[in-house]
């Protein structure tokens, strides 16, 4: 069954414990779920495997950024796992970007998602400044979804800020992945660039991600559907 849920939710866990716990007592009727590295450098390939086998997409989210050999090859290892979604940094560049693309059309009926992180949604102005980035987070996410999308991918990683401005201009079927969600009244944590889920989706984001909101609540399926609820998604 599809997921018509916007949400992905981020299992940011040290353990496959906490993890798969967390994913049983979410639906994945309601969501998608997100590996990211602290929990894939703990519990490896193994921890896809028990939430395909519960039922979930899966967002594999090692932001891989190497030389274009490197990514092309664990981008295509990932495809074959079966995960739904998998990322690399646009700042790796065109060859990186388009050896990725490359690798997934060799793979045989894959539906994996390639998209390419901007700019992360815990950098602002001063950042950028400080690792040599003249451009304000904007600009610099422009250029990076305009290079990204002529190197073959799917869509990108960026700030529901930034989905209005990319919608626009790269059209409405580029993929847009925004984190830094905040649902009203929840803590803003270490994320600078940050909208609320209704806000993001009516900005153009196509998929929202939300770890701490969701997975540090009292009652995390409370949240979840309330969430879903307040985007009209049908239940
Ligand atoms: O690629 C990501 O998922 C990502 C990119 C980005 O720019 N910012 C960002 O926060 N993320 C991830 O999205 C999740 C956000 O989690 P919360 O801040 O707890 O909602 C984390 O797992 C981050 O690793």
């Amino acid at each position: 069954m599809t997921c018509q849920s916007p949400i992905v939710v981020a299992l940011d866990y040290p353990t496959i414990d906490q993890a798969t716990a967390m994913a049983k007592r979410l639906d994945p009727s309601l969501c998608r779920v997100k590996v990211g590295k602290e929990l894939f450098t703990k519990a490896g390939p193994a921890v896809l495997d028990e939430l395909h086998a519960l039922g979930f997409d899966v967002f594999l989210d090692l932001k891989f950024h190497d030389i274009p050999n490197t990514v092309a090859n664990a981008v295509s290892v990932a495809a074959k796992s079966g995960v739904w979604m998998v990322n690399v940094h646009a700042s790796g560049g065109r060859r990186m970007m388009e050896a990725s693309a490359n690798a997934l059309a060799q793979i045989q009926d894959h539906n994996t998602l390639l998209i390419a992180v901007t700019v992360l949604t815990s950098m602002d102005q001063t950042d950028l400044v400080e690792v040599g980035i003249d451009l304000s987070p904007q600009e610099h996410v422009m250029r990076l979804a305009k290079l990204a999308k002529s190197s073959g991918m799917d869509g990108v990683v960026c700030s529901a800020q930034e989905s209005s401005m990319l919608s626009q201009n790269l059209g409405s079927d580029f993929v847009l992945v925004t984190p830094g969600i905040r649902p009203a009244g929840s803590a803003q944590g270490d994320q600078k660039r940050i909208m609320t889920p209704a806000q993001a989706m009516a900005a153009g984001s196509h998929y929202l991600v939300i770890g701490r909101p969701i997975t540090q609540a009292e009652d995390p399926i409370q949240v979840l559907t309330s969430v879903n609820q307040d985007l009209g998604v049908s239940l």
